[in-house]
């Protein structure tokens, strides 16, 4: 029986995920270096994964145009006009990590649900109509279509994640991703104004993500840093690859075998770093629970948390736990959305 690994990493394993995506090849190869890596790191690269290349320079490309324009163009789709939806642009200063303003500006996105949707119709926060810039009319339709690619792909990993615990491939989607909750953001940080160590600004500050899976397609100025129990580990671009890391959902669904690993952001590069973080998750309404393995029921999570804050203790859906974490980073929609 493996046990919950307590090695340390000195960087995120590169994973050639395209067995798992196109269906040909050996699947449970590349489900065992999944497994591998949700263990010992928590993060892992991934190649071969199929995302069109042209899609990801248009998004690319097209969310630089945006950021480009002043504060009150890009203001236009702010977040206070997204209401419940939780959609839109925040400028810099305006998202909050562990109480402390980070260094970067963005624009949050989600499924595009219509207004007779379910979940829309039962006033469910976080579903909803996109905001997307009449002033960059191309950038709509392009996060559309990239996220619909990054679903698909969601899915399939998390297949992979399945079968690197010896569960059925459907065992994710039968219990709770199905209808996942899909977030996607684009951000943008700008240079930090100070190289020197005390006056450096975090672009998103030490914090575990709270979902099951993320997705991360980064630009080439680096920053991205994840903790290992030695110290800090960059985790720097590699061309034709996205990071992925798992989520407190599925720390808590293993009781910690597959970690949720604390990971931050300083852009030293001198220039605007972007980013486009996806954030498969459970459906809303549903609530977590550890998975009935021996392997899982044999651990017991001792570790404690960078947040001292425990993924296991909590009762409810994920909704639940979303919107209390949620509270905290944006206080102002605190109201508009609880
Ligand atoms: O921008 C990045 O590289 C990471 C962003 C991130 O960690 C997050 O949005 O949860
Ligand atoms: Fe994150």
């Amino acid at each position: 029986m493996q046990q919950s690994v307590d090695k340390e990493f000195s960087q995120v394993p590169i994973i050639d995920v395209s067995a798992l995506v196109s269906g040909t090849g050996d699947k449970y190869t590349v489900a065992t270096q999944i497994g591998q890596a949700c263990r010992e790191c928590g993060f892992f690269y991934i190649i071969g994964h199929g995302v069109d290349e042209g899609l990801q320079q248009r998004l690319e490309h097209f969310s630089r145009q945006f950021f480009e324009q002043d504060v009150e163009t890009k203001l236009e789709i702010g977040m206070n006009v997204g209401g419940r939806a939780w959609r839109g642009y925040f400028p810099v200063g305006g998202e909050l990590t562990s109480g402390k303003p980070d260094l970067k500006e963005g624009i949050y996105f989600g499924a595009e649900l219509e207004e007779n949707h379910p979940l829309v119709r039962a006033n469910t926060p976080m579903h909803g109509r996109n905001l997307f810039p009449s002033s960059v009319p191309q950038l709509g339709k392009t996060v559309l279509e990239y996220m619909e690619a990054m679903t698909k792909l969601g899915h399939r990993l998390m297949a992979g994640i399945a079968l690197s615990l010896e569960l059925e491939e459907s065992y994710f989607s039968d219990r709770y991703t199905t209808d996942p909750l899909i977030l996607f953001r684009i951000f943008n940080y700008p240079p930090n104004p100070s190289l020197s160590e005390e006056k450096r600004q975090w672009g998103v500050g030490e914090h575990t993500d709270y979902g099951v899976l993320t997705i991360l397609k980064q630009d080439n100025a680096g920053g991205l840093q994840v903790r290992s129990k030695s110290g800090w580990v960059d985790a720097p671009p590699i061309p034709g690859s996205f990071v992925c890391n798992i989520g407190d959902m599925l720390d808590r669904m293993t009781r910690g075998l597959y970690r949720s690993t604390p990971h931050r952001v300083l852009n030293l590069s001198g220039r605007d770093r972007l980013s486009f973080p996806f954030f498969f998750d459970p459906n809303f309404n549903v609530e977590v629970k550890p998975i009935e393995l021996e392997e899982v029921m044999a651990c017991d999570d001792k570790n404690e948390r960078w947040d001292k804050a425990s993924v296991h203790a909590f009762r409810g859906t994920y909704g639940n736990y979303l919107l209390s974490k949620v509270s905290k980073v944006f206080p102002e929609l605190r109201q508009t959305v609880l």
